[in-house]
């Protein structure tokens, strides 16, 4: 692998003497698909929010792109291109969609709301977060507060901001979480673009693995906190360790 984009060092953290993540060591190569699975409990979200940097580690480093992140504050780590997104969703709840992902485009282009006045930057800005919201198949909800959406649009609309952010890594945590069955297929048809727009770096968390396992390159496997295996999806599903602590008896 060419360095990878994300590494893990011995990536351990501790609640109440319990490692939740315990000495993970991982590389994720550039402009991959990576499925983060494991049982309940597993550590997959804590994995995910000491990589973003809402929690700090007992123990180990996190590299991106080379550069050592393990100590800096998340809104650093937005800056520098780890774009996350949670189970819950968070966005402003009474703003329209266009809006919320306009505010983000803004923010990255670290526009002041004075400067706004400026009527043709005010323009680029809202094209721009039309033409995100048009990528992300809401291009005829942008009217709408954003609190009106169903859940499966409300998780394109935080894509939308993710990628406003100009996230080159798309920290993905249970995208289809909550959703109704028949707003699945959309969000998966997004990660395929996404996946094939060949652009980002994608990770994400998913219980549904048979629904993200042909995007996959990667399959990751966390069972109590511990990096049980990691690779090619086919070799990973063969692998009788990962068959015997996790994916025995499932449906695949
Ligand atoms: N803030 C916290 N304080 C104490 N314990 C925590 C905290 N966050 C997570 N844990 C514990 O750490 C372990 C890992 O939890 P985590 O939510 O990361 O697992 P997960 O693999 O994402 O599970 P799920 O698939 O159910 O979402 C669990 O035992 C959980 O109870």
């Amino acid at each position: 692998m060419s360095e990878p984009i994300i590494r893990t060092e011995q990536l351990t953290i501790n609640f109440g003497g319990q490692a939740a993540v315990d000495q993970v060591s991982l590389d994720v190569a550039a402009h991959t698909f990576t499925s983060i699975i494991g049982p309940n409990g597993a550590g997959k979200t804590t994995f995910f929010n000491l990589l973003s940097g809402e929690l700090q580690p007992s123990a180990g480093k996190i590299f991106f792109k080379g550069q050592e992140i393990t100590r800096l504050p998340a809104h650093e780590r937005t800056r520098r291109g780890l774009g996350r997104t949670f189970q819950i969703t968070n966005v402003f709840p009474h703003l329209t969609v266009r809006e919320n992902v306009r505010l983000a485009v803004q923010a990255r282009a670290g526009v002041h709301y004075r400067l706004l006045r400026h009527h043709r930057k005010y323009r680029q800005f809202a094209e721009k977060a039309e033409d995100l919201l048009e990528s992300v198949y809401l291009g005829d909800k942008m009217d709408l507060p954003a609190q009106a959406l169903a859940h499966g649009d409300k998780r394109k609309l935080e894509l939308a901001i993710i990628l406003a952010l100009e996230a080159e890594v798309l920290l993905l945590d249970e995208p289809t979480a909550g959703m109704a069955v028949e707003e699945v297929p959309g969000i998966l048809e997004l990660l395929g673009q996404l996946k094939a727009g060949g652009e980002h770096t994608i990770l994400l968390v998913e219980h549904k693995l048979d629904m993200v396992l042909s995007l996959s390159d990667t399959l990751v496997v966390l069972v109590n906190g511990r990096l049980l295996a990691a690779g090619e999806p086919r070799q990973i599903m063969d692998n009788d360790t990962v068959q015997a602590a996790y994916l025995g008896g499932m449906p695949l």
